[in-house]
């Protein structure tokens, strides 16, 4: 027995188009209703032809819907949440794709009172926005963290959790502050260093800059893919999960600062310690499944 039977993404992009590609391939008979506020991207999303309605409003998008999966950008949640509030069906699940969520939650606690609300995160996902970029197997053997308010709705939280396997997903259960706290530190602390360092290259010198640009074929390039990630999203993500974020970097400084002395002392052995303990965790991720060159992931589309 399918989970949904009437799914409405809000937000056409890369995720929301890769929900409505997953679940035209997993759950064909699931009716897919999509809404973007920007009305090229609605007809690009037309165009591509991956939902079997488009709608003109968020409203007339989730009137009869029984699962309305909110897919914009963090900072954008709680504005749909209102514009959704007074046509939302009283049965319907709310859910979202957020990077972050509890900040997500208290916002579309506030939209949408009495609403039920059940908070999802694939942590799937590429560098690429819009709804071209999106790909039907992205959630494919990926993690997506369920998030449910205290006192949900276990019915509700599992067909939520039911929906995201049927797209391939491995799904598991936290509270949202424990999930900031980890994406924090394996997310949005190493995207937030990508961006630094791709930024501190393109300070330096012209003739230097040519040559990062020559050069970048080892670890400069992947940080390089990771910092073209989109704006918009990721200035919400640091925004929304500021405390986590900025405890993690107070703690990665004061190791960056731990190496800086290792490297002025001479500290062989510190160094030699640290990369090991490193080159130890990159193997345990590639041994279960979960490194970048995963068949699936499809991080070429
Ligand atoms: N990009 C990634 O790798 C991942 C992103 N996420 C989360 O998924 C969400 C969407 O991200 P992407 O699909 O990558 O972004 P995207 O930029 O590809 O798509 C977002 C879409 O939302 C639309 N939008 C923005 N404000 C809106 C509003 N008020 N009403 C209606 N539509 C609106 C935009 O026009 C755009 O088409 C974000 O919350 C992000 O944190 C989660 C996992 C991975
Ligand atoms: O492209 C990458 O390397 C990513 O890390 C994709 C990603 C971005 C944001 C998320 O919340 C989850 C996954």
């Amino acid at each position: 027995m399918l989970p949904f039977a009437r799914v409405t993404i809000i937000g056409l992009g890369l995720i929301g188009s890769s929900v409505a590609r997953a679940v035209r391939a997993t759950m064909p008979t699931v009716r897919v209703t999509g809404y973007d506020g920007d009305a090229d991207v609605r007809a690009r999303a037309d165009a591509l032809d991956f939902l079997d309605d488009i709608a003109d409003t968020a409203g007339v998008a989730v009137i009869d819907a029984d699962l309305v999966i909110l897919c914009v950008p963090v900072g954008a949640m709680g504005a749909v949440g209102a514009e959704i509030a007074a046509d939302l069906p009283a049965d319907a699940i709310v859910s979202d794709v957020g990077s972050s969520k509890e900040t997500i939650l208290n916002a579309l606690t506030a939209a949408l009172p009495g609403a039920t609300i059940i908070p999802a995160h694939p942590v799937a996902g590429t560098e690429n926005s819009g709804p071209e970029a999106g790909f039907a197997t992205l959630f494919n053997g990926r993690w997506c963290i369920v998030t449910p308010p205290e006192g949900a709705d276990p019915t509700a939280v599992e067909r939520v959790i039911a929906f995201w396997k049927r797209l391939g997903a491995n799904v598991e259960t936290m509270d949202a502050k424990h999930h900031d706290l980890v994406l924090a530190v394996t997310s949005h602390l190493p995207h937030l260093i990508a961006y630094t360092i791709v930024g501190t290259a393109s300070d330096m010198e012209e003739v230097t800059r040519s040559e990062v640009i020559k050069f970048s074929a080892g670890g400069f390039r992947d940080f390089t893919r990771i910092a073209a990630s989109d704006p918009t999203m990721w200035r919400d993500v640091f925004l929304s999960n500021k405390d986590a974020v900025l405890e993690m970097l107070q703690r990665f400084s004061e190791d960056l600062t731990a190496l800086q002395r290792a490297i002025r002392w001479g500290d062989g052995d510190q160094l030699f310690d640290l990369f090991t303990r490193t080159r130890a965790i990159r193997r345990s991720i590639i041994e279960q499944g979960q490194d970048d060159a995963a068949p699936d992931f499809g991080r070429s589309h």
